[in-house]
């Protein structure tokens, strides 16, 4: 049976849960993964460090390690000819047709992921080989094209160079033209801008946001940084040990913030942003580890409006339309 997505849904994640380890015993590292992404729109996946956030978008890309894997849960993707895919069920083959045009993921560290053996062109035009088999001319030239899109300066002989001859900016740059060669429907992002300075970390923004509009694509962008979500982002969902707390869009979030947990971390940025050297310090406490969840909300340990109640499990619901929070209170326009 063909699976039915609200309109204008081109990712629909309902209750992802992944588990590392051992069958018998898995550590349960997403226990109940839930949000949408509108087509041509940008979602921010946000939270702190270690809750979840690029398995998710392993689990996405159909790229979990051997040790983890899903235990339940729907992916749906909406393809360009209008079928429904369940990306959670999807074999190895599916998974490299989709790959590319469909699918297709920009890494935090390009020095990890491109091959320092093999030209730029190269590693970009092995992605277009996999899906068309157009001539080594016409593809070269395909390259180059891209290679201008993300203003590389002398695209044509920048082919040729090897990652290790191109600054760092350069480099994610090079990292982009992989992602989006294939002009795919999906674009996911994770951090990957982290690593560059403010001057760069801007211009890189400014180029996918462009990118974006010409190619009409949808973005899941991945970060623990709430200004990269207020410049990039449509809509955000934030991600606490392994779970959405919050989805809603950008402005909503901001004005209207529901859950605790979103509240603090928000409250915890000041006027001015963040300096080079300052790293966010959001809530007391940090986030519980995997195996000693509490067996109500996860984050009522360190939430100041904790009651006994709190104590039993809670799930994501609407609470106004488009604006979701998995917590028995409603904190919107509180002070
Ligand atoms: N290969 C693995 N084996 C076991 N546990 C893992 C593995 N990869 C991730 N995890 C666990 O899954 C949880 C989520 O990790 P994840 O990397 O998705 O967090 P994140 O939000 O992306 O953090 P960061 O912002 O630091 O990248 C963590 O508790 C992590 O320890």
């Amino acid at each position: 049976m063909q699976t039915q997505m609200p309109d204008g849904t081109i990712l629909s994640v309902e209750g992802l849960r992944v588990g590392f380890g051992s069958p018998n015993a898995p550590v349960t590292a997403l226990r109940d993964v839930s949000f949408t992404l509108a087509r041509g729109r940008t979602l921010a996946l946000v939270g702190e460090s270690g809750s979840g956030k690029s398995v998710t978008s392993l689990a996405l890309m159909g790229l979990l390690p051997p040790s983890g894997r899903i235990l339940s849960g729907r992916l749906d993707f909406l393809g360009r000819d209008g079928r429904v895919t369940d990306l959670a069920r999807l074999d190895a083959a599916g998974f490299r047709r989709l790959r590319g045009p469909g699918l297709s993921m920009i890494f935090q560290e390009p020095m990890s992921s491109l091959n320092p053996l093999f030209t730029i062109g190269d590693q970009i035009g092995e992605m277009l080989l996999l899906h068309d088999d157009a001539p080594a001319a016409q593809r070269r030239r395909r390259v180059i094209e891209m290679l201008e899109m993300v203003e590389i300066p002398g695209a044509a002989a920048r082919f040729d160079a090897y990652p290790h001859e191109l600054s760092g900016g350069m480099r994610q740059r090079v990292m982009i033209a992989m992602g989006m060669i294939c002009h795919p429907d999906l674009l996911i992002a994770d951090e990957p801008t982290t690593a560059l300075d403010v001057t760069i970390q801007a211009q890189i923004l400014d180029l996918m946001r462009r990118l974006q509009k010409d190619l009409g694509m949808s973005i899941l962008f991945i970060t623990h940084d709430m200004g990269v979500v207020a410049e990039m982002a449509d809509d955000v969902a934030v991600m606490y040990a392994g779970a959405v707390v919050e989805q809603a869009s950008v402005l909503d979030l901001f004005d209207h913030t529901r859950h605790p947990y979103t509240r603090g971390l928000l409250a915890s940025i000041p006027n001015d942003g963040l300096g080079p050297d300052e790293r966010l310090v959001p809530i007391p406490g940090s986030v519980p580890r995997l195996g000693a969840l509490p067996s109500g909300c996860a984050f009522a340990p360190r939430c100041s409006h904790a009651q006994p109640e709190c104590q039993r499990p809670v799930s994501l619901e609407e609470k106004a339309e488009g604006h979701l929070s998995a917590c028995i209170f409603d904190f919107a326009g509180a002070a």
